[in-house]
């Protein structure tokens, strides 16, 4: 197993590509199930999630074809051959859950095993299960398998989620599409990743109203198309390098950036003492003079702070002036990388969702590990401008979510090398 070593320096500077967004393009992936026809993504994110998620469609029956250098996939449904999700591979990401309601609609029968993802709180699926059976199916929990099945296929219906759940908004959305009649969706996940899988599902031939809103309206259709789509800028890995020089010092721009999909993060990082500009195809970030200024945040679902977010400014927020409290609200264990930020020096006391971190002058490297996809990145973030070395175990947390990651630090100057865990 590899890990990846950083040595603490000075300012960076360059630019960073930032890739096709992960959460996006995997529900784009499911989404693909609805129709016979070739469905083709560009700008597809090369990361182990979604190597893990084609490889799933494959058992499915889909054709998955890369091209491009794996940037282009062409995901063709011609045939389900199988409507078994099976748990050796759903337990490895929680967005193959979204299969369900995409196998659902098409084949009006589905099992599928219940998902894994990011250890970082309960995850139920009770709102996804909950959607569907509104849509008239009937769904029974099995060993450890979803069984659903709608017979006679799925009826429109009215869809109230009790909170914003994201996942389970694209299950019911990806269901409602090819279901007989309107459904309307209330309490919605806004995300961007839920809009754009709205946009290409329109590209489709799907009908649907309130796209980027609360609550979306689908009029069902027979039979979807197949239809080329760009999968959108990554927000969260965008937000993450955003987070290093305002760490480590220097100016970094980022090509591809999108701020129109993340205006909050922006100001809250803003009023720590980023500067952000637009430029031409992205955005340059540098900090003002001076150490950061403490920020308080709460995350919320869109557009509020993302909790994808909240480890990389916890790491931040670490060396900044005055104490940040950061409040989690959406899970309820996402705090695991404040233990190791504090091998590192920070000065972090956690109670229940709410760290309050007060900045220290500066970080000292350590060996540290974490659970899960952002938190060890945090730890990367933290090590950039930490005394001496840190080194990351269980990198694979990262390879799930991050392109190249150590190539695109080191191409604006960052000290970091993956070694193999003896090396
Ligand atoms: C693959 C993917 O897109 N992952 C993202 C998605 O996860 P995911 O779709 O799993 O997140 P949800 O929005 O569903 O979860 C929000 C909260 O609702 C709870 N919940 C959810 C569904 C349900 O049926 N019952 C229930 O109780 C969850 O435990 C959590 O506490 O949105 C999260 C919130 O922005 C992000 O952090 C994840 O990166
Ligand atoms: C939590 C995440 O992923 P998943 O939902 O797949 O666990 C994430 O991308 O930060």
């Amino acid at each position: 197993m590899d890990s990846i070593v950083v040595q603490g320096g000075g300012p960076l500077s360059g630019t960073i590509p930032i890739s096709g967004a992960k959460n996006t393009c995997l529900k784009l992936m499911c989404a693909a199930l609805l129709t016979d026809e070739p469905v083709t993504l560009t700008n597809v994110p090369r990361l182990s999630d979604i190597t893990t998620l084609a490889h799933l469609l494959e058992t499915l029956g889909v054709e998955v074809a890369l091209l491009q250098d794996g940037r282009v996939m062409v995901l063709s449904a011609r045939e389900i051959t199988n409507r078994k999700a099976d748990y050796d591979i759903v337990r490895k990401l929680r967005a193959s859950f979204n299969v369900l309601g995409p196998l659902l609609a098409r084949e009006h029968d589905a099992v599928v095993s219940l998902p894994g993802g990011c250890a970082i709180g309960a995850r139920k699926v009770d709102l996804h299960l909950k959607a569907l059976e509104t849509l008239g199916a009937t769904v029974e929990l099995r060993e450890g398998y979803v069984h659903a099945s709608a017979p006679g296929g799925l009826k429109g219906a009215e869809i109230d989620f009790p909170f914003v759940s994201v996942g389970a908004t694209e299950n019911a959305l990806t269901a409602a599409v090819l279901a007989q009649g309107t459904t309307v969706i209330r309490n919605a996940a806004q995300e961007p990743d839920t809009a754009d899988l709205a946009l290409c599902l329109t590209q489709m031939g799907a009908k649907i109203d309130g796209i980027g809103t609360s609550t979306l309206t689908i009029e069902g259709v027979d039979r979807l198309h197949g239809c080329t789509h760009e999968v959108i800028a990554d927000r969260i890995e965008t937000g993450t390098f955003m987070m290093a020089p305002l760490i480590a010092g220097g100016e970094v721009t980022l090509k591809g950036a999108r701020r129109d999909l993340m205006n909050r993060f922006c100001e809250t990082i803003e009023a720590a003492g980023a500067e952000i500009d637009a430029v031409d195809g992205g955005l340059t970030v540098r900090r003002s003079n001076g150490p950061l200024t403490a920020v308080d945040v709460r995350t919320e679902p869109y557009p509020g702070f993302p909790t994808d977010l909240q480890a990389q400014l916890m790491a931040a927020m670490c060396t900044a002036r005055g104490t940040s409290r950061l409040e989690e609200t959406i899970f309820e264990n996402r705090f695991m990388h404040a233990p190791e930020l504090i091998r590192m020096g920070a000065r972090i006391d956690v109670h229940g969702g709410t760290a309050e971190v007060t900045g220290v002058e500066r970080l000292r490297g350590a060996p540290v590990m974490a659970t899960d996809l952002r938190a060890s990145v945090s730890l990367i973030l933290a090590g950039l401008a930490a005394e001496g070395e840190t080194r990351v175990s269980r990198v694979y947390h990262l390879d799930r979510g991050y392109e190249q990651l150590v190539r695109k630090l080191e191409g604006v100057g960052a000290r970091i090398e993956r070694v193999a865990e003896d090396g």
